[in-house]
Parts: C-alpha cells; structure tokens; sequence
C-alpha cells in the first residue's frame, strides 16, 4: 500500500508518471494566473463562530499527520477492523487502469461516541482531542448552514435534521507538490456525493476551481472563511431548485496543500427524493427515489455521470405524481 501513498514517492520524480496524466482535455493547462474569481457571497462562510484557534489546530494536525512516516501513518489509520478509518489514494478506488489523482487522503467516521475514538489516530498526539472538537463544531454550523438552506426551500428548517444528515464523514486530503501540475489533477471535475460539504482550506494556495458558464473559477482562499459546495442529495431533495456545484482541484510544484472536508451525509438506509411538498406545489419530481446505499454504490461505478442515473424518465415523473 505505502508506494500506493502518492507523498511517499512524489519526490522520487521529476515528471508526472504516466498514468497520473489526464487527457488533453481535462487537463488544467496553466495553473499559475489566478484567473477570474468567484464572488464571496455564493460559497464561501466568514461568520461562524468556530474560533481561529481551532481552524489553525485543525489543518496544522492533519499536515502534521499526512507528513508522518508512511508505516506509521498506515498505522494509526488502520485501528477499525470495519474500515471506516482508513488512508488511500485514488489508486485504492479506482480500476489500475484508469487515470489517477495526485492526493493522498484520510476519511473516517466523526466521532460522536467515546467508543468510536478508539479507532482514531493517536498521533498526532492532539489528533483525538483537536478531530473531536473540530467535528463538533461543524457539526453545530452544519446545522445552521442545512436549516437556512431548508428555509431558503419553503421547507421546515428542520427538514435535513435526522436520517438526512445523520451520518457525517470528515476527509483530510493532502496534496504533495507536483512537477507538472498542468497534466494531472488533485480531485477530477465532480459535484459531491452528499448534501453539503463544509471545507476547510489553506491560506495562500490557489487550488480549489468551480465550473460556472463554462469556465473555470478559482476560489481564492479567504483567511478562516469556509467553503461550502452544495451536494448532490442537496439537488435531489431541493427537486433541482439548488444545484451541485462541480469542482475539481488542481496541483502546484511548489507547496503541499491540505485540506479538510466535513460531508454532511445520510445514513445508509435513508431514502433520498425530492421534498413532497416542493413537488404538491405543482412542480413534477426530476428524480428517483434511492437509498443512500444504493446512491453510493452507484456512485463508485458511474462517478460524474450519476446525475443522469438519479433522473426520472418522463414516463416514471407521471407515475411518481
Ligand atoms: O481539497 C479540496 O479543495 C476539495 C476536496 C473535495 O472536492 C472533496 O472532498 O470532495
Ligand atoms: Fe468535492
């Protein structure tokens, strides 16, 4: 697994291995102009009361964690037998064949039980304490973010409280320097596969792009504000009424970049549809119902493509009425 870890060979290169290089196409050509930017108000979050203190702690235990020694990272991310904890690349997920991405990345469960830290990283020492602090805190914003968005819908704001958002997941990725960051990505062009991410990004690196009109936007880092993309549940559920944002992160050859990403996502068994009263209004229902299960697994074959997989036939809308 460890050569599987793109930060324990990047070093090792001077150009980007072959099968980390994407086709002309999706590829970021120059990376280095900063190109146009979004506006501040659509995505990113500035007042919300998670202390500066926490913001730094949290990004600096991670870097300190994907900076470790590759056989102890390995280590304290392989505590759960059920794998919940783990670390990958995207070679781990993807078919060998197919293009891979330049990132290394840590997921697990947030710990909401005392039982569920065991399976934690102990080091960074702080890893326990500063992970459980931080997921606690999104947990409170992610609340507010879900019920303003669910009011914003005309539903009870407390519409996405319970099973629709009963089951967050947090992902530290790390993303090594690259030394041709024009031919590879970080992350491929995607919308998320849950209702809302809220990320966590470093000050000063340019890497995170949104597709708006038909171009790519970068989304500048503002200093201890959060990035918040709207998720695919979030399309399903809102009936099409608010959008998946599609991203994609690009490389650069100087720094390492980390980041945090807290999924606001179902429990498994949670059935996903359109909102009834958002259809009893009058509007027909754009997409199937499907458990989040079922979502997922679909999710891993289809990738980009599972939007057109979630959408009703208009023989099955009439039906659905
Ligand atoms: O690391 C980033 O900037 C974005 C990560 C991302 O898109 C994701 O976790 O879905
Ligand atoms: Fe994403």
């Amino acid at each position: 697994m460890d050569q599987k870890l793109v930060s324990s060979w990047f070093h090792l290169h001077s150009s980007v291995p072959l099968s980390y290089v994407q086709p002309p196409e999706s590829r970021p050509g120059m990376v280095f102009s900063p190109g146009k930017k979004i506006p501040v108000v659509d995505l990113r979050v500035i007042e919300h009361g998670v202390s500066k203190e926490l913001m730094d702690n949290t990004l600096s235990i991670f870097k300190e964690f994907h900076g470790m020694p590759v056989e102890e990272k390995i280590r304290e991310s392989s505590r759960d037998p059920n794998g919940s904890c783990r670390l990958y690349s995207s070679r781990e997920i993807n078919n060998k064949d197919s293009i891979q991405f330049w990132r290394d990345t840590l997921r697990h469960s947030c710990p909401s039980s005392e039982d569920y830290m065991q399976f934690l990283p102990q080091k960074p020492a702080k890893y326990r304490e500063v992970v459980a602090k931080y997921t606690q805190e999104m947990k409170r914003v992610g609340v507010t973010i879900l019920e303003l968005l669910c009011e914003g819908l005309g539903l009870d704001p407390k519409y996405c409280c319970g099973g629709l958002s009963d089951s967050p997941l947090l992902l530290a990725h790390h993303y090594p320097p690259c030394p041709e960051p024009g031919l590879t990505l970080g992350a491929p062009k995607h919308r998320d596969p849950n209702l809302v991410t809220i990320l966590l990004q470093e000050k000063d690196i340019n890497a995170l792009q949104v597709f708006k009109d038909g171009e790519w936007l970068v989304v500048e880092p503002i200093p201890y504000a959060f990035v918040v993309n709207i998720g695919l549940m979030l399309q399903v559920i809102s009936n099409g009424r608010l959008i998946g944002a599609e991203h994609r992160v690009v490389t650069n050859s100087e720094f390492a970049r980390t980041t945090v990403a807290y999924f606001i996502r179902p429990t498994s068994e949670q059935i996903i549809e359109p909102a009834k009263s958002l259809i009893s209004c009058g509007a027909e229902p754009m997409y199937r119902s499907i458990t989040y299960e079922e979502f997922l697994k679909n999710f891993m074959i289809n990738g980009a493509d599972i939007e057109q997989e979630l959408l009703l036939e208009p023989k099955q809308k009439a039906a659905a009425l």
